[in-house]
């Protein structure tokens, strides 16, 4: 399969991980605000020679992030588990993925899927559930408008559901097998297909692929046209 997205998803317990930042600009306070929106109590070291004023008033927020007002030095790697490098120096870029390979540190270099072991992802959150998108970079564009249609469609009693089933799950007896069985009964319903879907989610999953494909045959007939 030529064509598929090898990338591998997982959701990582980043509090248990110590994490360095290299830039505390416009993109390195997006990357921080990802990070710390999804895991708070991170231990993240930002180094960076100037640090926007937001970047410090959400640091002041999370005892574990510090700040390092300085040059970024290949021994600030020493002792951390991720890379977010988030500059504006392509350059340095290429000397932390180059300084970080020996260490078998992983690095995500902000919109550089070259130079990046991981890429970050469109979040879509409902309580408990947590859903990441990826476009293989395709577009994320793609991937930050499907979170807001799966948000926005997404019941938010799920998180109820979710609550539930931990309690059934952890009074069910028996062995493996039964304990699958009464959970894929209890929960056949959710899987029941779009006969189950409630009228409003109908609706926005029919708008949403709707202007998502119009859209894109809007585009490409554009493109068509302008071509010289
Ligand atoms: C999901 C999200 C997470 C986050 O960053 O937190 C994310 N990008 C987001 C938004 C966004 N990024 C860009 C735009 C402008 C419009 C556009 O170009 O489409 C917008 C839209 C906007 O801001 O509205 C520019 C851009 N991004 C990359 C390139 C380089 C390239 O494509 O070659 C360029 C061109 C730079 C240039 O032209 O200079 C590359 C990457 N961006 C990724 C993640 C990874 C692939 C994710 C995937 O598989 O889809 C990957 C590969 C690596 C990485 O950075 O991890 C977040 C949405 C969060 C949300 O709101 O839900
Ligand atoms: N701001 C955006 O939304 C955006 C969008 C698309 C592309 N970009 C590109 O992404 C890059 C970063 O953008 P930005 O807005 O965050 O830039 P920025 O100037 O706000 O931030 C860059 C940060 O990197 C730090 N830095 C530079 N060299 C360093 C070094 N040697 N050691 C430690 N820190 C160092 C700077 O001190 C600064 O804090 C730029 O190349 C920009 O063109 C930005």
């Amino acid at each position: 399969m030529p064509d598929q997205n090898p990338l591998f998803p997982a959701f990582l317990q980043l509090e248990n991980l110590r994490v360095l930042l290299v830039g505390g600009g416009n993109v390195g306070l997006e990357k921080l605000t990802a990070i710390l929106r999804n895991s708070p109590r991170t231990a993240i070291t930002v180094v960076s020679i100037t640090l926007l004023p937001e970047l410090r008033a959400l640091a002041a927020r999370h005892p574990r992030v510090q700040l390092l007002q300085k040059a970024f030095a290949e021994t600030d790697l020493d002792a951390h588990d991720l890379v977010f490098a988030a500059t504006d120096d392509p350059g340095l870029h290429r000397a932390i993925v180059a300084a970080a390979r020996p260490r078998r540190l992983l690095v995500n270099v902000a919109d550089t899927p070259a130079l990046c072991d991981f890429y970050l992802s469109s979040v879509v959150v409902k309580g408990q559930l947590k859903i990441a998108i990826s476009t293989n970079g395709k577009s994320p564009t793609v991937g930050k408008r499907l979170r807001a249609v799966l948000e926005e469609t997404l019941p938010d009693e799920l998180d109820e559901v979710l609550a539930q089933m931990t309690i059934i799950r952890g009074r069910l007896a028996g062995d493996f097998a039964h304990k699958v069985k009464s959970l894929n009964a209890v929960t056949a319903e959710l899987a029941g297909g779009r006969a189950y879907e409630s009228p409003a989610t109908r609706r926005w999953r029919r708008v949403a692929i709707g202007s998502l494909l119009a859209l894109g045959a809007v585009v490409a007939e554009r493109m068509v046209r302008s071509r010289p």
